[in-house]
């Protein structure tokens, strides 16, 4: 089994299957009884709706767990599921996760693996998931550059022989560029909207440069501060963009680092190949054509950019001999 446990959104690749699961990193808990109400895509219907008695929680920031024993107990929920019931024979795990995490944080993913049912966890670093599973040739000696931006990371490395050769994480990604747009809305609309309403504007809406779509205009409902009574406000493209420029350029600046310090050899192939994008964030209308404005080298979204991690998870399972390198920490060495 191959799981990408990411901020946002969890994914379950089964060999021999393939993506077999695919839901929101959301958890609906009902605190008189102390028991989940809802997992996933259910549980994100509530965020923002629920009673006094009900929390719904995200259990990862910025990549990492942040709320281990909810954490545990979705990833416990997203296996069960895809057993579909039946008892677990302990299976072999490969979980991506973001490559700037602390040795405390990998070990915790570990725990909450194994607490799960897991015989054998085995981590892969995002990057590497994503650029397998973008089909970049990363077991050969040729520089590949992937840009991972999911909800609550952009990690950018340069890649060659199953390793990464340099790598920049941030902790600003999809997230940040919601939040940016809630912080907008509310300084210049006045309007206080929810992170689901956010993130349709960002989805619907926004992108990273100019479009031919940029007169297009959406309604948007929220809370209007002054008067305290919902209300709806119409906003267009470019002023959605102009609100996402820092946690923009925070993205733009780290793959430009990431190139300045790139071993010659490993530049010049990745000037031939690109910059291959991947992670939810890449479905930003424009933000290929921004990374490649600002760099100079062409840059690509992947085909599938949601599924990269976990697809590059179940490639590593099914080709397990071959790609034996690419893991950065396995269960028996915790
Ligand atoms: N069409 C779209 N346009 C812009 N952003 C999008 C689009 N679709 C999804 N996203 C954003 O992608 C992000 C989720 O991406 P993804 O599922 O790759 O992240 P994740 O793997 O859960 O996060 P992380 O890697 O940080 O743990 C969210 O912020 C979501 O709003």
């Amino acid at each position: 089994m191959g799981i990408d446990l990411g901020t946002a959104n969890t994914l379950v690749y089964v060999s021999g299957k393939g993506v077999v699961l695919e839901e929101p990193s959301v958890v609906a808990i009902d605190q008189d009884r102390k028991e989940a109400l809802a997992v996933g895509e259910d549980a994100k219907q509530m965020l923002g709706r629920t009673p006094g008695n009900v929390i719904a929680t995200r259990p990862l920031r910025d990549g990492v767990i942040a709320d281990f024993d909810t954490a545990e107990l979705m990833l416990k929920q997203f296996i069960q599921r895809v057993h579909g019931g039946r008892a677990l024979i302990a299976p072999r795990i490969v979980i991506g996760i973001p490559s700037g995490v602390t040795g405390v944080e990998r070990r915790a993913v570990m725990e909450a693996a194994a607490q799960a049912g897991a015989r054998d966890v085995y981590l892969i670093d995002e990057p590497v998931a994503a650029a397998i599973g973008a089909g970049l040739p990363v077991a050969e000696p040729t520089g590949n550059m992937i840009v991972d931006i999911g909800g609550g990371t952009t990690e950018v490395a340069v890649l060659s022989l199953q390793g990464i050769v340099l790598s920049e994480s941030v902790r600003v990604a999809g997230d940040e560029l919601s939040d940016a747009i809630t912080q907008y809305m509310k300084k210049v609309h006045n309007l206080v909207i929810g992170e689901r309403t956010a993130e349709e504007i960002k989805i619907r809406i926004s992108s990273a440069y100019p479009t031919v779509d940029d007169e297009q205009t959406m309604e948007v409902r929220g809370l209007h501060l002054l008067s305290g009574l919902p209300r709806t406000v119409t906003i267009k493209p470019p002023e959605i963009r102009e609100s996402m420029s820092e946690p923009l350029s925070v993205i733009v600046d780290a793959v430009k680092r990431t190139l300045e310090q790139t071993p010659p050899e490993l530049a010049a192939d990745i000037i031939d190949r690109g910059i291959m994008l991947a992670g939810g964030g890449a479905l930003l209308k424009g933000l290929d054509t921004l990374i490649g404005h600002e760099t100079g080298i062409v840059t690509h979204v992947a085909p599938d950019p949601l599924q990269c991690v976990v697809l590059g998870t179940g490639r590593v399972l099914e080709n397990f001999k071959q790609l034996g390198r690419v893991f950065s920490a396995r269960s028996s060495t915790m």
